[in-house]
């Protein structure tokens, strides 16, 4: 059985001393650290960007899961490369030209991911499940932490695994949003691999122990 990532999103952390943030996610025992991009355009949030992506890279050597919540991330992939991103992950919704922006990532020597919202059905994504290292399912409508799981979400996280196994892809399956333990059990028990999560990792009494357990999950 392949251990479960735990992926904390630095959304939640505070965001004034986000390098020790980030150096204290790796002491706790998180394996990627979820970096969430928002323009204020593609979602209602305005987040960080690549200049502050490159000042966190000398803080850690855990994988950085980058998630562009941007319009035509086709502008950005070769910034969010050379800021240190190992998985750059932007939205079908987003972009017009998913194959050259994967072949793109791909290029810099870096993960592809590739993300769909609640509202947007699975096949939109099937054509490209073989040319990608990462499927982020969205399990809440992006652009803000704290919100609740939306669990109608679940049957896409069931079709990517049935497909991966079937096909032997070999990608990541991330589930993002209203992630906790409860919800983060039935999403790996669902297909998931991958927890992407703010608030329940930063706000556990014990960080440590709370990541161990998600790794059991
Ligand atoms: O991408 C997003 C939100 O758009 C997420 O990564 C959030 O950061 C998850 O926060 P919680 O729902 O876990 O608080």
């Amino acid at each position: 059985m392949v251990m479960v990532k735990v992926a904390p999103s630095i959304l939640s952390a505070d965001f004034s001393r986000l390098g020790d943030e980030i150096k204290r996610l790796e002491r706790e025992g998180a394996d990627w650290i979820h970096i969430d991009v928002m323009d204020g355009v593609f979602v209602p949030n305005i987040t960080i960007g690549q200049s502050v992506v490159k000042s966190l890279r000398p803080f850690t050597a855990l994988p950085f899961d980058v998630h562009l919540m941007i319009t035509k991330p086709e502008r950005y992939v070769k910034e969010f490369a050379d800021a240190g991103a190992d998985y750059i992950t932007f939205h079908q919704e987003a972009c017009g030209c998913i194959p050259s922006v994967l072949d793109d990532i791909h290029s810099f020597g870096k993960k592809a991911g590739l993300s769909i919202n609640p509202e947007t059905p699975f096949n939109t994504i099937e054509p490209y499940m073989d040319k990608i290292d990462l499927l982020l399912i969205m399990t809440v409508h992006p652009g803000f932490g704290g919100q609740a799981f939306m669990s109608e979400c679940l049957p896409k996280v069931a079709e990517a695994r049935r497909l991966v196994d079937e096909n032997g892809y070999c990608m990541e399956i991330s589930v993002d949003g209203g992630i906790n333990y409860n919800t983060g059990k039935t999403a790996v028990s669902t297909g998931a691999s991958v927890l992407a999560a703010g608030s329940a990792i930063f706000k556990a009494p014990d960080m440590k122990m709370e990541i161990s357990r998600w790794h059991d999950l």
